[in-house]
């Protein structure tokens, strides 16, 4: 069958609809496909920050429509993992939302954001209710040996719901570009695993981590900080920029390189823990890790050329005694905070990771 193309003019399109069901999801992608328009889509679970604003200006460059979905994906949450309580502020997503369409629509360089899709948990997973069960049944994409190390030794079945979900989102949605973050770099090796394995007909996109004005990675999760914590969780980019340096003066061997980072780090936990109670923030260091920036496989020495991603996991301890007016952040500084970051560890004089 010919598609008549020129019956079909693309609509200027001034504003995004949200969409809850996948048949008229599709019925959109059908309607920019026969406009002859190309779709980015950029997944993500909302509690919308500049990160997320980032990479959908990214799509809106590169791409005529921009579609973004919303979902808390519940498989990806481990069962004592933080699901229920994962912010949803669609009040004040739309806000963003609104404001960066209207941004786009005064920018005549830009394509449009089109559609939002918020599917329920019933568009998403129509057979059977989503499990986080290590051996829980049910329809899952995985892909080893990738989701098993790293974020996937501490959840282990995160990879295997992110993979699912957006394997269902990019069948569903068809675009020709799907748009990730840097500070999740272990998830866009997985999306990129996936889509080479099963042959997906898309690009993968990658956009740079954005970060607060003292270098701290955004973060969905970062309201949960609170002012105390928010202050000492810049700890794991500290103990980046200490294997930065000592990479600069030529270390290339894993455990001069490693050390630097868990010297930092052992440094200022010693000094937290020194602390009185009711002022100190506690943390546990999860993984650091030194990886080959093509296969993400551990490196016991470095090349200089190729660099290295430097990437890590610390935890945030529960404030022990939070003291009267103190801001504490979303849920009063109860829950343990896990939060990630990298840096693409390389020579100055080449292309720069982060220096702040
Ligand atoms: N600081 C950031 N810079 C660039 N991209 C980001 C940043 N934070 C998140 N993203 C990307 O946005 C997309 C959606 O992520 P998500 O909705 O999980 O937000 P998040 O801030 O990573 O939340 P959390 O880390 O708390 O789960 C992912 O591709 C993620 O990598
Ligand atoms: C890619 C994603 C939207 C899948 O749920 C999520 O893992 C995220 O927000 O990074
Ligand atoms: N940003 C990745 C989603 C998660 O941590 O669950």
């Amino acid at each position: 069958m010919r598609l008549r193309l020129s019956i079909i003019k693309p609509r200027k399109l001034t504003g995004f609809e949200r969409v809850i069901s996948i048949p008229s999801l599709r019925q959109k992608r059908r309607r920019a496909l026969l406009a002859g328009n190309t779709v980015g889509f950029v997944p993500t679970m909302g509690a919308l920050h500049q990160g997320h604003l980032a990479l959908i200006r990214q799509a809106a460059r590169e791409n005529d429509q921009v579609f973004v979905s919303i979902y808390v994906n519940p498989t990806q949450f481990g069962v004592n993992e933080d699901l229920s309580s994962y912010p949803r502020t669609w009040d004040a997503d739309k806000v963003k939302l609104a404001a960066l369409a209207k941004e786009f629509k005064n920018d005549s360089l830009v394509g449009h954001m089109s559609v939002i899709f918020m599917p329920s948990t019933k568009e998403m997973y129509p057979c059977s209710p989503p499990t986080s069960e290590v051996d829980g049944q049910g329809s899952f994409v995985t892909i080893t040996p990738l989701s098993s190390r790293l974020e996937g030794a501490s959840r282990p079945v995160f990879f295997r719901g992110v993979a699912t979900v957006c394997m269902k989102l990019l069948n569903i949605v068809q675009p020709e570009r799907v748009y990730f973050g840097q500070k999740d770099i272990q998830q866009t090796f997985v999306v990129k695993r996936m889509v080479q394995d099963f042959h997906l007909n898309t690009e993968v996109r990658v956009g740079s981590t954005i970060r607060e004005p003292d270098g701290l990675a955004m973060s969905s999760r970062n309201v949960y900080l609170g002012e105390r914590r928010r202050k000492v969780a810049l700890v794991l980019l500290a103990s980046f920029k200490e294997v930065q340096k000592v990479f600069a003066r030529g270390a290339r061997k894993r455990r001069f390189l490693y050390n630097a980072a868990i010297d930092k780090l052992s440094v200022m936990k010693k000094q937290q823990y020194a602390l009185p109670r009711e002022k100190r923030a506690r943390f546990e260091i999860d993984y650091i890790s030194i990886a080959d920036p093509d296969t993400l496989d551990e490196l016991e020495e470095v090349d200089s050329e190729r660099g290295a991603i430097l990437s890590g996991a610390i935890k945030m301890l529960p404030l022990e005694e939070p003291h009267e007016g103190e801001e504490t952040g979303l849920g009063g500084g109860t829950s343990t905070v896990r939060l990630i970051d990298n840096i693409r560890l390389e020579l100055l004089s080449a292309k720069v990771g982060y220096i702040p």
